[in-house]
C-alpha cells in the first residue's frame, strides 16, 4: 500500500479545498493502491482535522492517540454507589467497556415511560453553523432529562458518573433515543471535530466531550447493535447493559478509533439512554 506522503497530504488538502466529496477522494486513493478501509479512515480523519493524518503510515489510524489510564477502578465488578455493575467486555484500543446490570428492569421501564410522552425527532449539530438540524443520518426520536432534574434522574446521574469515573457536574443531561425498525445512527464521533467552525460554540461550555455511556433500555429483537467499524467491534443491545467508550485524553488528543454508530434495527424497537461527559463542569 502507498504511504501517506507529503504529496498525498497536499493532494487531500487541495481536493478538500476544491470541494471534492469524500467518496471521490477515497475512490481516487483506492485506484492508486490504498486499501479501501484505510483510505476511508484517512479521508475521514483528514476532514476531522486530525493531526494523526500527518504521522507515518503505521500510526495513521491507531498509533498516535495516547491512551490514558482508565478513569475508573476496573475489576470484574464496578461500583456505581447504589448498584454494582458487572464488566462483561473490555477493549484497550479504543477504550471500550461493556457493562451489565447498570440499570434494573424497573428503572429501564420507568425511563421509557417518562420519555414516551415527550419524544421528538432527533437532531445533530451542523458542522459549519453549530445549529441543531434534523438529518437522515440519524433516524430516531429523542428527549432529554436535565442533570439531576428530580430524585429518580439524580440517582441515575450519580450512579453513571461513578461508573464512568468522572465528575457528576461534567456530565450533560441524559439523552433518550428511540429507534423503530430501520432506525439507525450512521457512524460518527461523539466529540466535536476541532476544526469544524460549529464546534467552538459547543466546546465553549464545558470543553470537549471525553467519554460516552450508552445504556440499553430494552433488549432489541433483531439488529440495532452499537458498532465500532474501524475497531471491528459490535455490542448487542441487552436491557440494563451499557457500552462505555472514551475518546479524549488529558492532552486533548481525540481517538479516531472511537468512530461508532447504531446499526439499523431489524425487528422491534431500540431504546437507549446516553450520557456524555465533558472535560470540565458543563452546567451553569
Ligand atoms: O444507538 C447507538 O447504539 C449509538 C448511539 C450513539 O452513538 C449516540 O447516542 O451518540
Ligand atoms: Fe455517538
Amino acid at each position: 500500500m502507498p504511504e501517506l506522503t507529503a504529496e498525498w497530504q497536499a493532494w487531500l488538502t487541495e481536493n478538500q479545498q476544491r470541494g471534492c466529496s469524500s467518496e471521490s477522494m477515497v475512490s481516487a486513493m483506492v485506484q492508486a493502491g490504498f486499501d479501501a478501509l484505510e483510505a476511508g479512515a484517512l479521508v475521514r480523519l483528514f476532514r476531522a482535522g486530525q493531526s494523526a493524518v500527518v504521522a507515518p503510515p503505521a500510526a495513521q489510524t491507531k498509533g498516535s492517540y495516547v491512551y490514558d489510564a482508565w478513569p475508573m477502578p476496573l475489576g470484574n465488578r464496578l461500583d456505581g454507589g447504589d448498584r454494582v455493575a458487572t464488566v462483561a467486555m473490555r477493549c484497550e484500543q479504543p477504550q471500550v467497556l461493556v457493562l451489565d446490570d447498570v440499570l434494573s428492569t424497573e428503572e429501564c421501564a420507568e425511563v421509557i415511560a417518562r420519555s414516551q410522552a415527550k419524544l421528538r425527532r432527533s437532531t445533530t449539530v451542523d458542522p459549519s453553523s453549530g445549529a441543531e438540524q434534523v438529518i437522515a443520518q440519524r433516524s430516531s426520536e429523542g428527549t432529554f432529562f436535565a442533570l439531576c432534574e428530580d430524585e429518580f434522574i439524580a440517582r441515575l446521574d450519580a450512579r453513571i458518573a461513578r461508573l464512568m469515573g468522572w465528575p457528576l457536574e461534567n456530565g450533560e443531561g441524559l439523552q433518550i433515543l428511540r429507534y423503530g425498525v430501520g432506525g439507525e445512527y450512521r457512524p460518527h464521533f461523539d466529540y466535536f471535530p476541532p476544526d469544524d467552525p460549529g464546534s467552538a460554540k459547543h466546546i465553549a461550555q464545558g470543553g470537549q466531550r471525553v467519554a460516552t455511556l450508552v445504556i440499553y433500555l430494552n433488549t432489541v429483537a433483531e439488529g440495532g447493535a452499537t458498532i465500532f467499524p474501524d475497531a471491528g467491534l459490535s455490542v448487542s443491545p441487552r436491557q440494563g447493559s451499557a457500552v462505555y467508550f472514551r475518546y479524549a485524553n488529558g492532552q486533548g488528543q481525540l481517538d479516531p478509533l472511537s468512530l461508532h454508530g447504531g446499526a439499523p434495527v431489524e425487528a422491534g424497537e431500540k431504546w437507549i439512554m446516553t450520557k456524555w461527559m465533558r472535560e470540565r463542569r458543563y452546567g451553569a
